[in-house]
């Protein structure tokens, strides 16, 4: 039998997964495909950039093996990367780029330099003052040891590792990292910073909220000290800016941001970002700002599974230096779901309880003082369930809902659901359509533009909303 991309691969496969772990090959390979066999020369299409560098940097040896296994010793591999869409109207598109040659390679279309140039000297700064003392306004207590790993956020933490060991030196510039609330965005980017700090205690790395950036900038500006503003931010090795998102509807803010960006961008510093939206999904930012936060890697961290719950709620234990029963732990963690920050705050509300009462920690005081938390804290309206009430409502089979149909009642009815779930869920346009019917961020933005348009010009229309929302609203 002839061999095809995708039987060569297949096997590579199977010699890749026996001889690494599970996670590992689930994270890193499970995404891979094969495209193309041409002689010896095999293509597979990876995800984004971040794959490619991070199968080049830690996987390359046991891949080549694999292939040569399969293909004998000339072969050879290609990757083909997806790049992001440019524009909302641009297909994607992949790049093509063969393995272990990064240094001869020119790519014309990519949208960011893949590779920074190490060592490019500044002329705007002013020597002597190159080297700043400052106070990094780093969180010691949030390091990568105390960052528990899990699949909601593998990817993140992976790619902050790789970049705490090259800051500016990977294709992950900016960094930019979203969530929901209490996910850990904010640890994370402390992780990175402290990391540096710790391989490289040369570095001037800084950490700034976007609204203290804001605050600082109108002060410098009242102060007529806008230049020196500009030429403290130009001068950081690792500029970390939490809550991006804060920028919005502020031009002039963004129009400094912008330059101070460009010029670390240029210099090869490695600039760090959070936001509670991803970069499409931020609404009064100018376009080329949002353009350059994707061109590096944008990761979501989502919410952690009962394991991670659960690894978390141990950790923290050992940190304070209490102890627990596993059944305890366990129904705390089957509990509380929603974010990270709830989990500590409940673990800490029973420790509370436990003192202040001189009780000792049961099952029974745990499931009271959890029940008023939970009772209290508002329910979560998921996609799913909003998907299931729409359908319910409409009277449409659910994967009548999460097909490709066109049919006008159906679009109706999705569209619908993708204006719900903006409304009550934290979740981003991206991930909204993928859930509902494996749409992009424009369909859903598109679908919400079109409800409140139907809200307000068709009286049916606006009847069913309402009815659903009622719905909805007495599920919170
Ligand atoms: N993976 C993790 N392992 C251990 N602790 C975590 C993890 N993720 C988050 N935490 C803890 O959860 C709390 C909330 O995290 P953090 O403040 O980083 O969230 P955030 O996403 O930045 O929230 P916000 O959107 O409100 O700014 C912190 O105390 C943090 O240490």
């Amino acid at each position: 039998m002839s061999k095809t991309s995708i039987s060569v691969w297949d096997s590579c496969l199977q010699y890749i997964r026996d001889n690494i772990s599970e996670k590992s090959y689930l994270t890193w390979f499970e995404p891979v495909k094969a495209v193309k066999l041409q002689e010896n020369v095999l293509t597979i299409q990876v995800p984004s950039k971040f794959y490619y560098e991070y199968l080049e940097e830690n996987y390359i040896k046991i891949i080549k093996s694999a292939l040569t296994k399969n293909l004998g010793k000339d072969a050879k591999l290609v990757y083909s990367i997806m790049m992001e869409k440019k524009q909302m109207t641009e297909e994607p598109y992949t790049v093509n780029i063969p393995s272990s040659q990064k240094a001869k390679i020119q790519v014309q279309e990519v949208d960011a330099p893949l590779f920074v140039e190490r060592g490019v000297k500044n002329p705007f700064i002013i020597p002597g003052l190159q080297k700043l003392k400052i106070d990094s306004q780093l969180n010691t207590n949030y390091t990568f040891d105390n960052f528990i790993e899990g699949e909601s956020n593998r990817l993140a933490r992976s790619a902050g590792k790789q970049i705490a060991k090259r800051p500016g030196g990977t294709s992950f510039n900016p960094f930019f990292i979203y969530s929901g609330v209490g996910l850990g965005k904010t640890h994370l980017a402390h992780a990175i910073g402290l990391e540096v700090k710790r391989l490289q205690s040369g570095k001037t790395v800084l950490y700034v909220s976007m609204e203290k950036f804001c605050q600082q900038f109108q002060e410098a500006t009242k102060s007529n000290n806008r230049n020196d503003f500009i030429h403290f931010y130009q001068m950081i090795d690792v500029l970390i800016v939490d809550d991006i998102h804060f920028i919005s509807g502020k031009k002039g803010t963004q129009e400094v941001f912008f330059h101070i960006f460009n010029h670390l961008h240029q210099s090869g510093k490695q600039i760090i970002l959070t936001s509670d939206k991803s970069p499409v999904d931020i609404q009064d930012v100018e376009q080329r700002l949002i353009s350059r936060f994707k061109w590096g890697l944008s990761t979501e961290i989502q919410v952690p599974d009962y394991t991670t719950r659960l690894a978390i709620l141990k950790q923290k234990m050992e940190f304070d230096g209490i102890e627990l029963s596993e059944e305890v732990l366990e129904y705390i963690a089957q509990n509380i779901k929603t974010n990270i920050r709830e989990l500590e705050g409940s673990l800490n509300s029973i420790i509370a309880q436990a003192t202040f009462n001189k009780k000792e920690i049961t099952l029974e005081l745990v499931q009271k003082t959890l029940d008023s938390l939970i009772t209290n804290s508002k329910k979560d309206i998921t996609i799913d369930f909003i998907q299931k009430l729409v359908c319910d409502y409409f009277k449409v089979p659910i994967d009548l809902l999460q097909s490709k149909t066109r049919k006008r009642d159906i679009v109706q009815a999705r569209q619908i659901a993708m204006y719900f779930a903006k409304k009550y869920t934290n979740a981003s346009l991206t991930s909204i359509g993928n859930q509902i019917g494996k749409r992009d961020h424009a369909t859903v933005l598109h679908a919400c533009k079109t409800v409140d348009n139907l809200f307000e010009t068709d009286r049916m229309f606006k009847t069913y909303v309402d009815d659903l929302n009622k719905k909805l609203a007495s599920n919170i």
